[in-house]
C-alpha cells in the first residue's frame, strides 16, 4: 500500500538558546569525543511509515554511525518507536503498516537482505524485559541454535553464552548459576539478559526501546554503562523519554515532532545550542 501523501510541517523558527540543567553539563563534559570518521551503518532515506491512513514517519532521512549512540528523542506519538522498529522491518509485521523510502544496511537496502538475517544483524531489546520462561543459558543459547545451531551440545554453546553474557556485564553476577529461570532475576538483571541474548547473534545495529524504562535508576546506570562499552563494537539507536539519557549517553540525538525530524546532531549541539524553537522548547522541558 502506498503510503498517503506527505503533509509537511514547518519547524523553522529563530534560534532560542537553551541552559541545561546542571547535571546534564556535568554528564556533556564526561563524554569522550566522537570519532569524526565514523563508518555509516545504516541510513534511512525520506522514509514514511503510515498505519492505514495515520502517518506516523514522515519524510525522515537519517544516518546511523558505527561505534555510536543514536538517540531518538521526541514527544509521545511523534513517530520514534515506530521508526526504531523499521530499521529492521518489525513494523511490517503491523497489520496495516505501509512503508515509503528506503532504508540501508551496509549499502544493501533492507528489503533485498533476507528478513531473518536482517533481524538477527539489526536486533531489539523492547522496553518491558522479557526473557524467555526458560534457563538463563537457553535465553542466550536460545538465539545461538536459532542461526543454525540447533543440534549443537550445550558444552559447544557454553563459550558464546559466556561471551554474551560477558558482554552484557550479566557474567560475574549469574555465571556459577546459569540454570537458574530466567523470570527469576531481577528487572534490571531480566534486561540485561535480554540484550545478552540480541548480543549473542553478533548484530552491528542494537536497537533499544526506552531499556530502562522499567527499571530503577541503579539498573538504569548499569545499562547506560553498558550501552557506552557496546558502542564501541556495533551501533546503537535508543529510543527515550528521558532527557537526561540522551544527554548522557547519546552522541548524537534525532528530536522527532509529529512524524517529521525536526533537529539532527551531536548531542550537545541539540541541547545547548538547538537550531529550531521547538526543539529548544522541547529540550528545556517547555512540553513532553
Ligand atoms: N499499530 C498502530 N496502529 C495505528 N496507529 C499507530 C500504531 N502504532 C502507532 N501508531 C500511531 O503512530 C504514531 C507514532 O507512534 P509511535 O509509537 O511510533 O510514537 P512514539 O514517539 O514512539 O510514542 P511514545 O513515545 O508514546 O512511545 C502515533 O500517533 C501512534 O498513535
Amino acid at each position: 500500500m502506498p503510503p498517503p501523501p506527505i503533509r509537511r510541517i514547518v519547524v523553522d523558527a529563530p534560534h532560542v538558546p537553551v541552559a541545561p540543567p546542571e547535571p546534564l553539563e556535568a554528564a556533556v563534559r564526561a563524554r569522550p569525543r566522537l570519532a569524526t570518521d565514523a563508518v555509516e551503518r545504516m541510513r534511512v532515506e525520506d522514509l514514511t511509515i503510515a498505519y492505514g491512513p495515520k502517518v506516523a514517519v514522515n519524510g525522515v532521512t537519517l544516518p546511523v554511525h558505527q561505534g555510536e549512540v543514536l538517540a531518538l528523542i521526541g514527544p509521545s506519538g511523534c513517530g520514534k518507536t515506530t521508526l526504531l522498529r523499521s530499521l529492521n522491518r518489525l513494523v511490517e509485521l503491523t497489520p496495516g503498516a505501509g512503508r515509503g523510502g528506503k532504508i540501508v544496511l551496509d549499502g544493501d537496502d533492507v528489503d533485498v537482505i533476507e528478513v531473518t538475517d536482517l533481524r538477527r544483524r539489526v536486533s531489539m531489546v523492547f522496553q518491558q524485559p522479557n526473557p524467555f520462561p526458560m534457563s538463563i543459558f537457553d535465553n542466550v543459547a536460545y538465539a545461538l541454535r536459532e542461526q543454525g545451531s540447533k543440534r549443537v551440545k550445550r558444552s559447544e554453546l557454553m563459550a558464546p553464552v559466556r561471551s554474551a553474557l560477558e558482554r552484557a556485564g550479566l557474567w560475574d553476577e549469574v555465571g556459577d548459576d546459569l540454570d537458574r529461570p530466567a523470570l527469576r532475576m531481577s528487572g534490571g538483571q531480566q534486561q540485561r539478559l535480554c540484550i545478552a541474548r540480541a548480543l549473542a547473534a553478533n548484530p552491528e545495529v542494537l536497537l533499544l526501546d526506552e531499556p530502562c524504562s522499567a527499571l530503577d535508576p541503579r539498573s538504569t546506570a548499569i545499562i547506560e554503562e553498558l550501552i557506552l562499552q557496546l558502542r564501541e563494537e556495533l551501533a546503537v539507536v535508543i529510543v527515550t523519554h528521558n532527557l537526561q539519557q540522551a544527554y548522557r549517553i547519546g552522541d548524537r540525538v534525532a528530536f522527532m515532532y509529529l512524524g517529521e525530524l525536526v533537529e539532527y546532531g551531536l548531542a550537545a549541539d541539540v541541547f545547548e545550542r538547538p537550531e529550531h524553537t521547538r526543539t529548544a522548547e522541547y529540550v528545556s522541558g517547555a512540553f513532553g
